[in-house]
């Protein structure tokens, strides 16, 4: 099991609990909200796997009843022994105690085979339900078709809150309720045999230990540092200093010790929060303890007094005593922090469910998009604007794509060139206007088939550290599960003879299945321009399988400028035949497509070729003029270094 106080830091506990200042009316919504949270978890746990949860139950209570029958024989056979010494084995006494110790023998097996068969059923339900919860956050997130869990911020942090769930394992439960039930059960159990023997001692002691587990579960949560801002700032640190991502910077800029010391710093705060609250409710802890001992001691002294004077059988002091072990069960935590691991995030994960199917349309529409575009692709007074964003990016877009044309998008950073795409792709819907290809409303085509039609590369391409068969092949996923192998490398080397990777593949030492990714045996790293490629390879598998549109944000990003060179040369190639859009920062793309608009104040404002735009002398003239400049001077400058 994880450390659950500080595996994780920034818990799902932080949001729900963001001041924590051991008020009690804090404390009493958070034990509200925290019995609801472990009421729904049981209800989705039974709901979903009826059998095994009452299978595990009922094993939790056998095997917790088991040591109280093992308390009864045990009082048994004490109060057997005189009669057994005097008349020896042959007697009544004698035979009984034998059967008695065969019970005790079968009783000590039985109670092995429970353990390990609930250990059996917890660990085997512990999965299912870790992935049957996990799966259902998996489909609740790819069932929603576009981008409104991620994009919408109320949606966004209602999925945020969703993943966590992912952090410990929902399973955790299971062995929580597992631990928790058996301890219920052997306390419960021994207090009924307390009272069988003498009803005092279990109507004094049982009480004062359940109280006691009560009071001690409120102090656990009310101490417990999930909600601890220095334990976040101090689990921000802990990843700093352990993940690859930030290796480079900190090793550069020499943070070492600082943040060696900035954690230490942060975690004695933690530390000392901890403490701090932990003091006020163990007075409370601690009196109640106080109680329970001094009720044990007086039932003990009572109990032994009445056995010496003859008014109590000594088998039944055996069997009290041992009771009395077993009723401290009923304050055990044992379980707890891992009941409250698995349960805390179900509601988040009902809540997103919720949610998310407000964003699943009622009726997806079935017209194929097969075929499209045959004539164009036509945006007409489109209105968007991202959730939560005062400004929209567009207002009132007008803009026909010519199908089986270049077309390439120029603009600033910011002026809308990738939402432009993601409407295009149909990831996100206009609020307004709408988007017809040859005259049929995006909205009313089946969303996967135009998906089919569309290869689209964005900025934040994906970098699968998966073999690249895969990485290339993802562009149309259902040809790698053709059996023909061979077919399957031919069509994945042709996409990448097409996107110039060819040599990427050649120089990997696994061929197709090496990894591209050094965490795995045998893989290997990629630079940004190969992955570049790469993933332009996979827009031409896509293409290659049928679509008829071509997306690419911003393709020569990471390429050096041969590399550049070399995709400037083969564009018309990469494009023909179909409706290309580029999106580019670097003119030396941008001016060989068919036709280039401008994007400014969420409008189109100019449109033309390279050539018509440059005569014009606008707005793309000065933005051409202003890198065609740099290259020069750049060049000037290598040239007369070189001289
Ligand atoms: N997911 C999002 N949520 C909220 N706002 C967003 C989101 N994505 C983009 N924006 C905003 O929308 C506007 C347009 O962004 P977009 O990424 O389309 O611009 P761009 O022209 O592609 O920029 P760049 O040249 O920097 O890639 C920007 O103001 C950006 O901040």
């Amino acid at each position: 099991m994880p450390d659950s106080a500080f595996d994780e830091p920034g818990d799902l506990r932080v949001d729900r609990t963001p001041d924590k200042s051991g008020d009690q009316q804090d404390n009493h919504s958070e034990n509200a909200h925290r019995r609801s949270a472990r009421r729904a978890a049981l209800g989705v746990l039974v709901r979903a796997f009826p059998g095994w949860t009452g299978l595990l139950a009922a094993l939790a209570v056998l095997g917790g009843a088991l040591p109280s029958v093992f308390a009864l024989l045990v009082g048994r056979l004490v109060d057997l022994v005189p009669g057994a010494v005097r008349g020896g084995f042959s007697s009544p006494d004698g035979r009984r105690i034998v059967t008695t110790l065969v019970l005790v023998g079968g009783l000590l097996l039985a109670q092995e085979v429970v353990r390990m068969v609930r250990e059996l059923v917890s660990n085997e339900l512990y999965r299912r339900f870790d992935e049957y919860l996990l799966s259902r956050v998996m489909a609740t997130i790819l069932g929603v078709p576009r981008l409104d869990l991620f994009e919408d911020p109320v949606l966004a942090a209602a999925t945020d809150r969703a993943v966590r769930i992912a952090r410990f394992g929902p399973g955790e439960l299971v062995s929580g309720l597992s631990t928790r039930w058996f301890g219920l059960a052997q306390g419960l159990a021994a207090a009924a045999v307390a009272a069988y023997v003498w009803p005092v001692a279990a109507v004094v002691i049982a009480p004062l230990w359940i109280v006691l587990g009560h009071q001690l579960r409120a102090d656990a949560f009310r101490a417990n540092p999930f909600w601890a801002e220095p334990l976040r700032r101090a689990g921000y640190l802990k990843r700093l200093a352990t993940m690859p991502e930030w290796a480079k910077e900190l090793r550069i800029f020499g943070l070492a010790e600082w943040l060696v010391d900035r954690f230490g710093v942060e975690w004695r705060q933690v530390m000392e929060q901890l403490w701090r609250t932990r003091r006020v409710g163990y007075r409370v802890s601690g009196t109640l303890f106080g109680l329970a001992l001094l009720a044990n001691v007086a039932v003990v002294v009572f109990v032994a007094h009445s056995a010496l004077t003859g008014g109590l059988a000594v088998g039944s002091l055996a069997v009290l005593v041992q009771s009395m072990f077993g009723m401290a069960q009923l304050a055990s935590q044992e379980g707890d922090v891992w009941i409250e691991n698995g349960a805390i995030p179900v509601p988040d994960v009902l809540a997103h469910e919720r949610l998310a199917a407000t964003r699943v349309p009622a009726k997806v529409p079935t017209r194929t998009a097969r075929g499209l575009p045959a004539r164009e692709i036509r945006f007409e007074a489109v209105h968007f604007g991202y959730p939560g964003r005062e400004r929209p990016v567009f207002t009132d877009l007008d803009l026909t794509i010519e199908a089986g044309r270049s077309l390439a998008v120029v603009g600033l950073n910011g002026a809308g060139k990738t939402t432009l795409t993601k409407l295009l792709t149909g990831l996100s819907l206009p609020q307004a206007g709408r988007i017809l290809v040859d005259g049929v409303d995006l909205a009313d085509l089946d969303p996967v088939s135009w998906r089919r039609s569309v290869a689209a590369i964005f900025q934040d391409f994906v970098h699968y550290p998966l073999p690249a068969r895969d990485n290339i092949g993802f562009g149309a996923v259902e040809t790698l599960a053709d059996p023909d192998v061979a077919a399957v490398d031919a069509r994945v080397r042709a996409a990448a003879r097409r996107a110039g990777a060819e040599q990427i593949l050649d120089g990997l030492p696994g061929g197709l299945d090496t990894y591209l990714s050094r965490r795995h045996t045998g893989g290997v790293d990629l630079s940004g321009g190969q992955w570049q490629r790469i993933a332009l390879a996979r827009a031409m598998t896509a293409v290659s399988a049928g679509a008829r549109v071509l997306v690419l944000d911003e393709p020569t990003a990471h390429l050096d400028v041969r590399a550049e060179a070399d995709l400037y040369d083969r564009f018309l190639d990469l494009t023909s035949g179909l409706t290309a859009i580029v999106i580019s920062h670097r003119f030396s793309t941008v001016r060989r497509a068919d036709r280039i608009v401008v994007l400014d104040g969420g409008r189109v404002v100019e449109d033309g070729s390279h050539d018509e735009l440059l005569t014009a002398d606008g707005r793309y003239a000065a933005l051409f003029r202003t890198q065609a400049l740099r290259y020069t001077d750049e060049a000037h400058t290598t040239a007369a270094g070189d001289a």
